[in-house]
């Protein structure tokens, strides 16, 4: 008899995650929870097969880990794309990346203002960390909460020396720290990119999809905000500051020039008189994955393009279909679509008023 053929679309159950500032309100909204509340763990981890790294925090094995909801158990992601790898990810992304997506996604939700923080571009994490991926970040931003202003800070708008820097590091200047940064406003549709290399932080009341380079690499430069303190081991990437400081990129770059360079257009790919796919973060931009939207009055369907594909729902309710296999998804779960599904149907549910809205979110294969 031939092997069991698997199935082509995984139901995920998305998994929370702690971090070192509050959040998650809306993502318990989102589940549904009794008491949704603000707390320590303000991710949501969608589509991952990365491990969390949380130096000082008690360890969680496997924090960070997506898994599958069936009625066989729930195996982790990474586990299901490692038992047919070829048939999941594709023959080509298998051979190169092993069974890894090649992409980390997650739901975000701060109640506080981030910490101030840096992440390596792939180029940095290749030459000093001995690791094959940065972590370069896209934000698909989509609500901000009444009482927020709605802002991100990207980049030094009034940058330090490098020895300036390190002060303000080393003696927790948070003034001084503040003061290279600008607001930038976001609004909810919009998408930004965060290059490796320049510093950030997520305002409060951002609610968002983040599609990331697999990895967890960051320096942490503000050690405390609002009583939640980031443990020593958590900040400087297990080097020293010195080293640390080589991963900020110390250019001015006006809140203007931040727009131009990191507010990402969305790019027509197909649709029609109901649907419409737009790209919102590609090749162009970053060689891990591509992120796309697809906005629906009713039926749509894709053809397989030969690409895993990480079915975000992020407005109405509705079905995902591959052949006979089909599976509900809701704001706050997700879907997995193997590299060798035919085409991806997506309906609406019959008490949907409005369009649904799905991201999707596939490995920017090989190369
Ligand atoms: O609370 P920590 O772990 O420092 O990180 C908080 C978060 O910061 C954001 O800017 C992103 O980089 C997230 O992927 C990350 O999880």
């Amino acid at each position: 008899m031939p092997p069991p053929t698997p199935p082509f679309l995984l139901p995920l159950l998305p998994a929370r995650v702690r971090r070192n500032y509050r959040g998650g309100r809306q993502l318990d909204l989102l589940a549904g929870a009794a008491r949704p509340a603000d707390g320590s763990e303000p991710e949501s981890w969608l589509g991952s097969t990365t491990v969390a790294l949380n130096p000082g925090l008690p360890p969680q094995p496997g924090e960070g880990l997506t898994r599958v909801g069936s009625g066989a158990g729930t195996p982790t992601l990474a586990a299901e794309l490692q038992a047919a790898p070829d048939f999941y990810l594709g023959r080509e992304h298998a051979a190169q990346l092993g069974p890894q997506l090649g992409f980390l996604a997650k739901l975000l939700d701060a109640a506080i203002r981030l910490h101030i923080q840096v992440h390596p571009t792939a180029e940095f994490a290749r030459a000093r960390l001995q690791s094959p991926h940065g972590k370069l970040e896209v934000y698909h931003i989509l609500a901000v909460r009444p009482d927020a202003a709605g802002e991100i800070w990207l980049g030094f708008q009034h940058p330090p020396t490098r020895a300036e820097w390190r002060r303000i590091i080393e003696e927790q200047d948070i003034a001084a720290m503040a003061a290279c940064f600008e607001p930038i406003r976001v609004q909810p549709g919009e998408t930004w990119i965060v290059p490796g290399g320049l510093p950030h932080a997520i305002g409060p009341g951002v609610l968002m999809v983040e599609v990331m380079e697999p990895s967890d690499w960051v320096v942490r430069c503000e050690f405390e905000r609002e009583g939640v303190v980031v443990p020593p081991a958590g900040r400087f990437m297990g080097r020293d500051l010195d080293f640390c400081l080589d991963v900020f990129d110390y250019l001015p770059r006006s809140v203007e020039l931040v727009r131009t360079l990191c507010r990402l257009q969305p790019r027509w790919l197909a649709g029609d008189a109901s649907w419409e796919l737009q790209e919102l973060a590609g090749a162009g931009r970053t060689r891990c994955f591509s992120l796309r939207r697809l906005s629906a009055r009713g039926t749509a369907t894709l053809p397989g393009d030969g690409r895993a594909t990480l079915v975000i729902p992020t407005r109405g309710r509705g079905t995902v279909s591959v052949e006979d296999e089909t599976i509900a998804v809701a704001p706050g779960t997700a879907a997995f679509a193997a590299a060798a599904a035919p085409g991806l149907e997506f309906f609406p549910d019959h008490r949907q008023t409005g369009p649904t809205e799905w991201l999707l979110v596939s490995p920017a294969g090989p190369g």
